[in-house]
């Protein structure tokens, strides 16, 4: 091997994401654990004490987490509901604060969710414009890239019509479209492809393809087992916030199938 070659394959595995023995916290106000409801006794000292009932719950999410996502990277992040798939990738995203531990990323994350703020009232054709702005990209580049978009997105004369008249599969489409029409460094997506048909799903499967080698990291959560095997070259599961194994697709899928 080269020189060259070497400085090549060790830029390929510039780390992109380290996520370090991180734990996510949520705090739910309003609502008393089991632990707090307590029993008769501790009810009715607490009406002798005259204070309310105790007002928070915490859900402790992700469990120490911790791997290291490099550049060229698409990992498929699976698990039962709940297991903490959406909150890992808001954390990565910055959306949440760790309770302990960290997440350190080379350039800056974007969170393509189905929740993805677009505006309702507005029309798709603003909304793309807003969204492409809103991804910092000139005039210039929007004009560019609009056409694209639209036709990537499938939505066809609804492009006119407000967003709220749109089904919730043309709303992921849209969304996917407008958030992949710039390269990201990380880029994260929350189960965009699932409301999509076939024949968007091989589009964009083909398009985070495109992301890998534009030496992005893509992660990708999703309940649709093939196109993770498909699209993703690793595989995090995780069990109830911890990760339960991280390795490639195929091994991951089948002992997960197993289990
Ligand atoms: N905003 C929140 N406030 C409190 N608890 C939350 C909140 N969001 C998620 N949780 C809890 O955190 C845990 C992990 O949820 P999360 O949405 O990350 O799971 P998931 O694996 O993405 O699930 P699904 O496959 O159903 O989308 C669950 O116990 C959930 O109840």
């Amino acid at each position: 091997m080269t020189e060259q070659e070497k400085q090549e394959r060790k830029a390929e595995r510039r780390p992109t994401v380290i996520v370090d023995d991180l734990h996510i916290v949520y705090r739910v106000y309003g609502a008393a654990s089991e632990h707090e409801k307590g029993n008769a006794a501790s009810a009715l000292m607490r009406i002798v004490r005259r204070q309310g009932r105790p007002q928070m719950t915490e859900v402790h999410a992700v469990k120490g987490v911790s791997f290291v996502a490099y550049h060229g990277d698409a990992i498929g992040v699976i698990g039962r509901n709940g297991s903490g798939k959406s909150t890992l990738l808001r954390a990565i995203a910055g959306l949440l604060p760790p309770h302990s531990g960290a997440v350190y990323t080379d350039g800056q994350p974007s969170l393509v969710g189905v929740n993805a703020a677009l505006m309702r009232d507005l029309t798709g054709e603003r909304n793309i414009v807003l969204g492409c702005y809103a991804m910092g990209l000139t005039q210039q580049q929007v004009k560019e890239k609009y056409d694209d978009i639209v036709d990537f997105s499938g939505i066809g004369k609804f492009i006119n019509l407000p967003m709220r008249t749109y089904s919730s599969g043309m709303g992921a489409r849209l969304r996917f479209a407008i958030a992949s029409a710039k390269s990201h460094d990380v880029m994260l997506i929350d189960e965009a492809l699932a409301t999509g048909d076939r024949e968007f799903k091989r589009k964009s499967q083909k398009r985070i393809k495109q992301m890998r080698e534009e030496a992005g990291t893509v992660f990708l959560v999703a309940h649709n087992l093939d196109v993770i095997e498909e699209t993703c070259n690793r595989v995090i599961w995780l069990h109830d916030g911890k990760i339960r194994m991280d390795g490639d697709p195929h091994t991951v899928i089948e002992a997960y199938n197993n289990a």
